[in-house]
């Protein structure tokens, strides 16, 4: 099976001068309901990465860099907004550290809001992420009356409700106590193998990344280079 997404010899910057920062991917792929942990240290460009896979961060460099058999570097370089925007909205799912819920919609209307967004009718898998995720007798509840850990349970249903074909969470589990954090977690694999759905989780967690046995890469400092530049490396014994 060719893989949804790969990236290769692709270089971001970011900002300039003395504090400039690169992040270099030499090779990355993943396949249809593949999962990767991304860890690093602080700063090492772990969002970046996020940044770059979730198609809002212009790549500098791409030798190539294709998702669902579309070239995104070409679609960078002719500027096709349109395109990467379809990508996103369509194909991407986000779960952002404090669940990113909108307040005054319910917890039903929360985890429906991307199929709203995308004109998709309704589909019976909202109903059983809200079950699979204990959330089904909270389905009427603003945020405002969820706890940190069913916020993030909700923002997790959020992110697959339209099916994308892969999920970007970034420090998904920052909010939670261990054990929380690792049922979170637990549900998340189990929605992303079931559905087939890609997942990539930045964790600074690696307790918890090995304890779910997670395939792993981390972002590193560059030896040759100071701490302005960084590389995915992919460790042996990940
Ligand atoms: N918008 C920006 N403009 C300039 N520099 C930036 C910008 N965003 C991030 N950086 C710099 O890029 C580097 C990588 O930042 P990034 O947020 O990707 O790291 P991180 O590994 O996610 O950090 P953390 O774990 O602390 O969230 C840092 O040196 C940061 O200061």
């Amino acid at each position: 099976m060719r893989p949804m997404l790969e990236l290769s010899g692709v270089e971001r910057r970011r900002g300039e001068g003395e504090r400039a920062f690169t992040l270099a991917v030499e090779g990355l792929s993943l396949r249809k309901g593949e999962c990767l942990a991304v860890t690093g240290p602080s700063g090492s460009g772990k969002s970046t990465l996020l940044d770059l896979l979730g198609l809002v961060l212009r790549p500098d460099r791409a030798d190539a860099f294709r998702f669902l058999d579309q070239d995104v570097a070409a679609l960078w370089r002719s500027g096709g907004d349109g395109g990467l925007a379809a990508l996103r909205s369509r194909h991407l799912g986000y779960v952002l550290q404090t669940g990113g819920l909108l307040p005054f919609l319910n917890l039903r209307e929360n985890v429906e809001l991307s199929r709203r967004l995308l004109g998709l009718g309704p589909d019976a898998l909202t109903g059983e992420l809200l079950a699979r995720l204990g959330l089904t007798h909270l389905k009427a509840e603003k945020p405002r009356a969820l706890s940190v850990g069913e916020r993030q349970r909700a923002a997790i249903a959020r992110a697959f409700a339209h099916r994308p074909a892969l999920v970007l969470a970034d420090e998904p589990t920052a909010a939670l106590d261990p054990p929380q954090a690792l049922e979170v977690c637990r549900l998340m694999l189990e929605l992303a193998a079931e559905f087939g759905i890609a997942l990539v989780v930045v964790s600074h967690d690696w307790e918890l990344v090995r304890k779910l046995a997670l395939p792993q890469a981390r972002v590193v400092p560059d030896a040759g280079s100071g701490a302005c530049r960084s590389r995915l490396e992919w460790p042996a014994d990940a």
